[in-house]
């Protein structure tokens, strides 16, 4: 358990709040327990959210380096971000997870209250603008992703049939050399051009290594045969 902010009511000087922040819901039970049930008794230590709806909204998520892992957090009321230990703008923290502040209004994932009431902070144009762009360009890379794997489908079975082995590190090399330095010039992270090469790379291995089982499995493709001509 790691205490993310604690902070004093301005109304009250025996209140305080504590945002504390579980690895896991699975970690959270027991420190939990002890501070509320435990001998120590409940000394007017409340659970300020006495049910925690976050767990339930996240369970069956995929984390990983794109879903960053959401507060374990019992907070209900707001954090001023002067008195946050985090840049609460790197807290994960989503549109599920937003709260209230002790007046009522919306707490946003900077920590700051937002006074429109009930209303979600709005998005700005340019943001629905860089969207549109942003879903031209996968559609793009999807495109043409499609059609790199056309061609290495053809590779694949040339290989197959020449009994060549699927991966060619020689090529690899050459391949990676030369996406690096197109990527420095492009203003790209290298070592991410060299990542996604790898990627795709090992994706096609595994599917020149089933078109090779495939044959070997099935033998050589008939050819057909080709019709005699009638004399
Ligand atoms: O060029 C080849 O020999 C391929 O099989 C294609 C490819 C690639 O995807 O670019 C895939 C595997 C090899 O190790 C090298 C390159």
């Amino acid at each position: 358990m790691t205490i993310t902010a604690s902070f004093t009511d301005e109304e009250d000087p025996d209140g305080h709040i504590r945002i504390r922040r579980f690895h896991s819901e699975a970690r959270r039970v027991e420190p939990y327990a002890a501070v509320h049930d435990g001998d120590r008794g409940n000394h007017g230590i409340d659970p300020v959210v006495k049910d925690l709806p976050i767990p339930r909204e996240v369970r069956g998520r995929p984390r990983g380096p794109r879903c960053p892992a959401p507060p374990w957090t019992d907070a209900s009321s707001n954090i001023p971000p002067q008195q946050s230990p985090v840049p609460l703008e790197k807290a994960p923290m989503n549109r599920q997870t937003q709260t209230k502040s002790q007046s009522g209004s919306p707490v946003t994932a900077n920590g700051t209250t937002d006074d429109r009431s009930g209303e979600a902070p709005e998005k700005p144009a340019e943001l629905f603008e860089l969207r549109d762009s942003i879903d031209n360009i996968d559609a793009a890379l999807i495109h043409l992703l499609a059609e790199r794997f056309k061609c290495t489908g053809r590779v694949g079975v040339l290989k197959a049939e020449r009994r060549l082995p699927p991966a060619d590190p020689a090529r690899e090399a050459t391949q990676i050399r030369r996406l690096r330095a197109l990527a420095e010039s492009a203003k790209l992270d290298p070592d991410f051009a060299e990542k996604f090469l790898d990627f795709l790379v090992a994706e096609v291995i595994h599917h020149h290594e089933a078109i090779a089982d495939s044959r070997r499995n099935n033998g050589p493709r008939a050819r057909p045969i080709p019709a005699r001509r009638a004399r």
